[in-house]
């Protein structure tokens, strides 16, 4: 989709030689990747931190030098898609199953910048059924502790069998009705026995680059 790589491409604006950079998830992050790749391979210099396998494969694959995560001192800037991003730039993620590393690596960064076509621009989170990520022991009670805040729920599968995430956990996707309050619904739902994290992400992003109405990019920073 065309709008994904405009805004994940423009996202290496805020990567400077030298910089750790956190490389999301997704297919609009994957153009951000791409793109550094290329400038690589034209001078500059940076190290990865990978939020997933997956993204840690095609970081390889784009000659990134990936960081020892047990080494790392600060990460510069964090880079991310999004499945839905509300007016208060807060965020829900986790639709690729990577929420968890990627909630670490954001809440590490000096900066999260996140990259967002305009279809995940929303008034109120909501309309995605919201990923949390829960350990496989008792997740059929964890499910129904979920189930009694109001939500609808799925464990989510892949090919017949729970997914599991790159932490061997499951993820359980919740549809709640519009969520007014997504900071009370983030601190409720990690409080559960069970619920290893969410994919709220609060008052965490930086900035998020997305397309207006006629098709030219804008950067959304938080106040
Ligand atoms: O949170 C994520 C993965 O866990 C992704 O960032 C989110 O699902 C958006 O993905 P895409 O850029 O493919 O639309």
């Amino acid at each position: 989709m065309i709008e994904k790589k405009i805004v994940g491409e423009k996202a290496v604006e805020f990567v400077k030689d030298g910089m750790t950079v956190g490389l999301g998830t997704g297919s609009t992050v994957y153009y951000t990747i791409i793109k550094l790749g290329q400038l690589m391979k034209e001078g500059l210099t940076i190290k990865g931190v990978p939020t997933s396998v997956e993204t840690e494969k095609l970081a390889i694959e784009c000659g990134i030098p990936l960081a020892n995560i047990k080494e790392i001192d600060q990460i510069d800037v964090a880079i991310d898609g999004a499945d839905e991003v509300d007016s208060q730039l807060n965020l829900m993620k986790g639709g690729g199953g990577a929420l968890l590393r990627e909630k670490i690596i954001a809440r590490a960064a000096k900066k999260f910048i996140v990259v967002a076509d305009p279809a995940k621009i929303v008034n109120h989170l909501g309309a995605f059924p919201l990923p949390i990520e829960v350990v496989p022991f008792g997740v059929e009670m964890t499910n129904e502790q979920i189930r009694l805040l109001g939500a609808e729920t799925k464990i989510r599968y892949s090919n017949g069998n729970p997914y599991q995430s790159d932490n061997g956990n499951y993820i359980i996707d919740a549809k709640f009705p519009n969520i007014l309050n997504p900071v009370t619904l983030e601190q409720k739902l990690n409080m559960i026995p069970g619920v290893v994290e969410n994919g709220l992400f609060n008052q965490m992003a930086n900035a998020v680059i997305t397309l207006n109405a006629e098709k030219s990019v804008v950067i959304k920073n938080r106040s």
